[in-house]
């Protein structure tokens, strides 16, 4: 397509940005721009998929749990290429209907499945967007809604060996015997839980002292302590080299003289906004430190007409948080830029999960935040082995971690390692969400007895508020 085509509205990114285009938008003349695959990270190669092997591997955990119980299971085989045949037999066709319902059912839309960039405004003050295979859009109003894309550490990239990323482990033709991961993240906690409990001898590399260090400390370390009994967990190591091996698989150097073999590698060292590829200066948007675009609570950026959600700019790199941003973004381009009662970002209590094993679940401050930002707290940790439920499955590893400031009882975090955490939590983000206190939360309310919430419930009581 070669002739410039003028639109209402351009949307740079089909993941979260293409919920956009609702019966509220048939009277606008819109374009998506997606130089990947239709549907974003989320619905391809992130959330979906990674949860649908997480939950192949979880079953795969508990067989080979059962003995504490007194029932002997043991894992025959796994079938890898059937579990990658299922997973993505289900997605990609969800991807390839989405946007042949775009391309096909929407007279309004057109989609160009190419790279795009801004090129300046022209003398009307449209915004021109030039893609990669020669099209010009002139657009009315924009959406940044480019997401992120994996970042690659230098020592790796300049190597030349072969690695894999989120986007295409999980297409791997065969299980690897070893896997090896730099990183250790949430991609890294989750492919490790997956690997692993398939049958890969897994190997993390983290340049850090423990794993998951973003989250609560106690949670950090209670991970790193369970994930150092099943997989080679080398912790406070640097990488100074990687090679391909010349029958295959790779060999990794560490800064401590050591070195590693394994037959794939997966690098999960953390997320880069795409803004920086698409131009931006040339409209005068700007990126922070973090590379993340800038936008004021409402979703706009410094040129007017130009709003952004998601990866790009969010803080949060979740897709709960990027839907969010995207419903805010949608009701205020129909409002109008100008508009007094623009939506803005809900922020406040940003909820997270790891599908590992076992399973974590945060949100608010952790222990260390909250005493940094001056609360005088009151600090609950609740094992599952001691509540009914955790009983029943010989729990010895889960608790919940829950911060209260003492004398009002206001909850400023919550969190939880170990089964179901991403439930359990749920009470706990509802409540600070509508103001609600913890003993508001403990005692308002009947806890289904013995269910696994009752650890979250013993939890809020134990508090010494
Ligand atoms: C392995 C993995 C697992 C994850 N699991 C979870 C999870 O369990 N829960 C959770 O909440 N979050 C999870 N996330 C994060 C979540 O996937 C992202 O936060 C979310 O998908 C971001 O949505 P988005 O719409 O901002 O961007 P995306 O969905 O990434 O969409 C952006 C799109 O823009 C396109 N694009 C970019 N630049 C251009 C350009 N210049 N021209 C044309 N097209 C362009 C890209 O190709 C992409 O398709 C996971 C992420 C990964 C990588
Ligand atoms: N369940 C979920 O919600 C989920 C799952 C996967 C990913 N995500 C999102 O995607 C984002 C990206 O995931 P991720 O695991 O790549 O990032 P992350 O930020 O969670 O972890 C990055 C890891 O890489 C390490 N690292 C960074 N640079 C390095 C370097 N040069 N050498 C060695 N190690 C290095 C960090 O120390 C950290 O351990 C997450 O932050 C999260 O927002 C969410």
């Amino acid at each position: 397509m070669t002739a410039t085509q003028v639109v209402d509205l351009a949307i740079i990114g089909s993941g979260s940005g293409n919920s956009i285009p609702d019966e509220r938008y048939v009277d606008k003349t819109i374009a998506i721009f997606e130089e990947g695959v239709y549907g974003g990270t989320c619905l391809n190669v992130g959330c979906i998929p990674t949860k649908m092997f997480v939950y192949a591997a979880e079953v795969a955990e508990i067989a080979t749990q059962g003995a504490r119980l007194g029932v002997h299971a043991k894992v025959d085989s796994v079938d890898w290429p059937g579990i990658v045949e299922r997973v993505f037999g289900r997605i990609d066709p969800i991807s390839e209907g989405g946007k042949e319902y775009r391309v096909d059912r929407c007279e309004n839309i057109t989609v160009y499945s190419s790279h795009v960039e801004f090129d300046g405004r022209d003398d009307d003050g449209l915004y021109r967007l030039v893609t990669a295979d020669g099209a010009t859009v002139l657009a009315r109003e924009v959406v940044l809604a480019a997401g992120s894309r994996a970042v690659i550490p230098p020592v790796i990239a300049d190597s030349g060996v072969t690695y894999y990323t989120n986007n295409d482990v999980m297409r791997l033709p065969e299980l690897p015997e070893r896997l090896v991961i730099v990183g250790s993240g949430y991609i890294a906690a989750e492919f490790a839980h997956v690997f692993g409990a398939l049958g890969s001898k897994v190997s993390i590399i983290a340049r850090g002292p423990a794993l998951l260090r973003k989250q609560d400390a106690d949670i950090s370390n209670r991970f790193t302590q369970v994930a150092k009994e099943k997989w080679d967990v080398h912790l406070d190591t640097g990488i100074t080299g990687a090679e391909d091996l010349p029958d295959g698989g790779v060999r990794l150097q560490f800064d401590d003289g050591t070195q590693l073999e394994a037959d794939v590698l997966l690098v999960a060292t953390g997320r880069k906004p795409n803004g920086d590829r698409l131009n931006l200066s040339s409209v005068g948007i700007e990126l922070d430190e973090e590379g993340r675009v800038r936008c004021d609570t409402r979703g706009r950026t410094a040129a007017r007409g130009v709003w952004t959600l998601g990866d790009v700019s969010s803080p949060y790199q979740l897709k709960h948080v990027a839907n969010h941003e995207e419903r805010v973004v949608q009701a205020n381009l129909l409002k109008g830029w100008d508009a007094d009662d623009l939506v803005e970002f809900d922020h406040r209590f940003v909820p997270a999960a790891v599908f590992t094993h076992p399973q974590i679940a945060s949100v608010g401050m952790t222990e260390d935040e909250a005493r940094d930002a001056g609360y005088d707290i009151t600090v609950k940790v609740q094992a599952y082995g001691d509540v009914a439920y955790g009983w029943a499955m010989e729990d010895t590893t889960g608790f919940c971690k829950v911060i209260a400031e003492r004398g009002t009882g206001k909850i400023l975090g919550t969190h939880i390692i170990g089964p179901q955490a991403p439930t359990v939590i749920q009470p706990v983000i509802q409540a600070m969400s509508f103001g609600q206190t913890a003993l508001e939360v403990a005692k308002g309310q009947y806890w289904i007895h013995p269910a696994m919430p009752e650890v979250l419930e013993n939890a809020l009581l134990g508090l010494e508020i």
